[in-house]
């Protein structure tokens, strides 16, 4: 733990350095991806061949998970011929982690060579348009906790991972949504693929119907309890960032509804639809060069 200016950070640039050198020194991969899994959505890192794993609780200076459907390991390997890290266990506020903790990962992945992130949530829908089992590609996020002053970057800042002020209006890289958007097209996944703006709360409880109708007045498309604070990190360092949702529940928004919204229904959705969002992840990751090498993807 490092105090500057009165503000506590409880990670110095030294804890990420040695987490960086005790992951080097076990593992011949180098990823220039990191995908973070989201709530039941661990199959991601299924298809990984030259499999690498790592327990959170063996990596030094890393948190453990503590929610059921996150498994609470690091997976290195190779997809569709590009080497990739899987986050298979993401950290939230909500467990007790300072932000810090949530995203120390992030800047591991950063210090790694990874150069495009890729996180997944699952989240409550808002939009009425949206349906149970929908994958929303992010298209803008909203930090609430972040208005609250609950926000990963507060605290001295390190210029060597960015800049002071970063700017957050380009926080997901447009070219990997056109890109996905393409992709859910040959998939033939256009009925269940939608675009939207993703709201952060700190959880752990669901909304209130009150909470849950502000949000849609105030423009969310659906909200969850993670995934902001990662990103805010990501841009921070200058990673690219995509990132996708699948919505596992209709928040409710009426008074008369009976239905009441829990995790099991949560990670029974995720389960329903892992294997589509795999596909979607997997082609997207085979195609991230054409990216790179500013080529159309048709
Ligand atoms: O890690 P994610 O954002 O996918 O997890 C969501 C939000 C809560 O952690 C949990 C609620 O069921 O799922
Ligand atoms: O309805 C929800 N609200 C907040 N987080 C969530 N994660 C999945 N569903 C939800």
């Amino acid at each position: 733990m490092h105090t500057k200016g009165g503000t506590e950070c409880c990670c110095s640039f030294e804890d990420y350095n040695q987490t960086t050198e005790w992951l080097l020194s076990r593992t011949r991969h180098r990823p220039k991806i990191a995908v973070v899994c989201g709530s039941g959505l661990g199959l991601l890192a299924d298809r990984v061949i030259n499999k690498q794993t790592f327990p959170y609780a063996d990596i030094p200076h890393f948190p453990v998970s503590t929610v059921p459907g996150h498994e609470g390991c690091l997976v290195f390997g190779v997809l569709k011929g590009k080497c990739c890290v899987f986050m298979q266990g993401r950290f939230h506020l909500y467990e007790g982690y300072s932000l810090c903790k949530v995203t120390f990962p992030v800047r591991i992945f950063k210090l790694l060579g990874v150069e495009t992130l890729i996180v997944t949530n699952a989240s409550g829908g808002l939009c009425p348009d949206f349906k149970v089992g929908d994958i929303m590609l992010i298209k803008d996020h909203i930090n609430l906790p972040g208005f609250a002053g609950q926000h990963p970057l507060c605290g001295p800042n390190d210029e060597r991972f960015g800049i002071r002020f970063p700017c957050m209006s380009d926080a997901y890289s447009k070219e990997l949504r056109k890109l996905a958007l393409d992709i859910s097209h040959e998939l033939d996944y256009t009925n269940f693929v939608r675009e939207g703006v993703y709201c952060m709360v700190s959880g752990p409880n669901f909304e209130t119907i009150a909470e849950a109708r502000m949000l849609q007045i105030l423009g969310c498309d659906s909200v969850g309890m993670s995934t902001v604070p990662e990103v805010t990190v990501a841009k921070h360092c200058g990673l690219r960032v995509f990132g996708l949702s699948l919505i596992t529940n209709k928040v409710s928004l009426d008074y008369s509804r009976e239905e009441r919204v829990n995790h099991e229904e949560v990670l029974e959705i995720s389960k329903m639809r892992a294997e589509h969002l795999q596909m979607m992840v997997n082609t997207l990751i085979a195609r991230t060069h054409l990216l790179d090498e500013g080529l159309n993807t048709n």
